[in-house]
């Protein structure tokens, strides 16, 4: 990457301090902080390979244990220096608690931890509403005995906790890659190919083509692990090589695009789980895991106001029993969303090859389709080959929908900020191929960059973190986890209920009429 020669032009500052920092910002500088130095980036920003609105969201803020582990050493060891414009002055209100408890405490209503739930499936409507209640208990509860281990660390404390902790992953080898665990997920991906073109173009019975259909969406859901590696540059760390991995990957074989998926990603992992800001929990008129969706937002990765209409009231207040439903249709709406980048977003990568990539996509899934014997078959073979992938979706969603919404501030630790914001998922190691190892999202969002087939081992590790802090981790099994989600998405679309009946109060009030007569 050029040197930005902005810097070269600016005069070198002897010290900038927050409301320096914050005065420029305001006058359109791209400044931030990092390791005690004033960093601008004014022209870099819309080259950053990043993303632009990465860098956007995080200007005037110290993003120091954001850049280390968002990027490789080069990054912040050498490339930064040519942007470097001041050192920063700490000034002593700067030291802030960001234990995080404090606020936690202030309110139950918004998320402020996951709540917990022995999930049992298949529950009448009353069970399920008594399930929820209890839910709301213990939710309390687990947050007073958070409260009570609280450690009161100052930011300054969790960060260098945070360091020692990189470090610690570092010396133990957790960051290198081990290539024998693709060459045996190359050989699962190939396993599931193959056994769903045999069945489709030798089969001639329904329930072959059936099966086809069953491992086309073993084959999809487990290719996007090494899809979402590549998105990171976390394979061979070369952002050119991995890109071509990642559009060979999502778009050539899964008819998907990968720079769609990148923009997106890259602004969740700074963004985690902002109402306005992170596009991973925007998907009105579905799903709102917060009721500040209720107030007409406005997303700044979608640039639009996210409507609360009558659409979304209708969904919103049913989301706990829709979930599986709606996501198991989430693979076709990924079409819209990548079909909607690559025609209508101005700074594409490798457009035409992405555009290409989907097209023969569907060339070659078309002529999977022609072996089917009919119409209905066709139709059938599309739907389950698309919804059986939805394990992925409720994978992803079950990192975050039952977390923490709320925006602490920019001084917020980073480590802090991602582990109120996401949770782990447990699983027996045998059974890691099928999450893929992400099912650890908290282990991964502190360190973006580490090899998924490391992060099981990463754990131990945090959870001491965690403990020398006086952070909570939060990990549950996979039934729990989902329970938690259902519990959450339940709480928030009770106050679409109640909200409804507000309005049809204040209309009673305003026409004479009682809430009763009404109804
Ligand atoms: C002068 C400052 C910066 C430079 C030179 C820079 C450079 C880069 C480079 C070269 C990459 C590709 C990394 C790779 O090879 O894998 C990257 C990725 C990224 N950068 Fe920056 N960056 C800067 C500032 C920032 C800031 C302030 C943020 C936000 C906190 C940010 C967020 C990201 C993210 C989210 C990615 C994607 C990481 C991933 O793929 O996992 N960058 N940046």
């Amino acid at each position: 990457m050029p040197p930005n020669t902005e810097t070269q032009t600016f005069t070198i500052q002897n010290g900038l301090t927050r409301l320096d920092i914050q005065e420029r910002v305001k006058q359109g500088d791209a400044l931030f902080i990092f390791e005690n130095k004033v960093y601008k980036v004014n022209r870099f920003m819309k080259k950053h390979p990043g993303g632009e609105l990465a860098i956007r969201h995080v200007l005037g803020k110290d993003v120091t244990d954001e850049i280390r582990s968002m990027h490789p050493p080069r990054v912040y060891e050498r490339m930064i220096k040519h942007y470097y414009i001041g050192d920063y002055i700490r000034d002593n209100n700067n030291v802030t608690l960001v234990s995080g408890a404090k606020t936690r405490t202030t309110s139950t209503h918004n998320h402020d931890a996951p709540m917990q739930i022995d999930w049992q499936g298949g529950m009448s409507v009353k069970a399920f509403n008594n399930e929820i209640e209890q839910l709301h208990t213990k939710h309390a509860q687990d947050i007073k005995t958070y409260t009570k281990g609280q450690k009161n660390l100052t930011m300054l404390e969790i960060r260098q906790e945070f360091q020692q902790l990189e470090q610690e992953l570092k010396d133990r080898g957790m960051f290198e890659c081990n290539y024998w665990r693709y060459a045996k997920e190359c050989c699962r991906y190939t396993t599931f190919i193959y056994l769903s073109l045999w069945l489709a173009f030798r089969g001639y019975d329904t329930w072959h083509f059936i099966l086809s259909a069953v491992f086309m969406a073993c084959f999809w859901h487990q290719l996007v692990f090494t899809a979402h590696d590549a998105g990171h540059n976390g394979i061979t760390g070369r952002v050119e090589i991995d890109h071509l991995i990642g559009v060979t990957i999502a778009d050539f074989i899964g008819g998907l695009s990968i720079g769609w998926w990148k923009k997106n990603h890259n602004v969740h992992h700074i963004v985690t789980n902002h109402p306005e800001n992170d596009p991973d929990i925007q998907h009105l008129p579905f799903f709102a895991i917060s009721t500040r969706f209720f107030n007409n937002l406005y997303s700044t990765y979608y640039n639009r106001v996210l409507e609360f209409d009558a659409a979304a009231k209708f969904f919103v207040k049913y989301q706990h029993y829709l979930y599986y439903l709606v996501l198991s249709f989430g693979r076709f709406n990924l079409h819209r969303l990548s079909f909607l980048y690559l025609f209508f977003d101005k700074e594409v990568r490798n457009r035409k090859l992405e555009l290409t990539g989907i097209t023969v996509f569907f060339i070659w899934y078309s002529y999977v389709l022609s072996y089917m014997p009919s119409w209905g078959m066709v139709f059938a073979y599309v739907m389950i080959s698309y919804m059986l992938t939805f394990p992925l979706h409720v994978q992803i969603t079950l990192s975050h929908f039952g977390m923490s919404t709320e925006d602490l501030g920019p001084d917020e630790a980073f480590p802090a900020k991602q582990l109120r914001t996401t949770m782990d998922v447990d699983c027996p190691e045998w059974f890691d191929w099928f999450h893929g190892g992400l099912q650890y999202q908290a282990v991964h969002h502190l360190f973006p960059r580490l090899p998924r087939h490391n992060l099981r081992q990463c754990v131990p590790l945090v959870k001491q973190f965690c403990d020398r802090a006086g952070l909570h981790y939060y990990v549950y099994d996979f039934a729990t986890g989902n329970g938690v989600i259902l519990g959450a998405l339940k709480s928030v679309a009770d106050q679409v209920g109640l909200m409804n009946n507000v309005a049809k109060h204040n209309a009673g009030v305003w026409s004479g009429e009682t809430l009763e007569e009404k109804n």
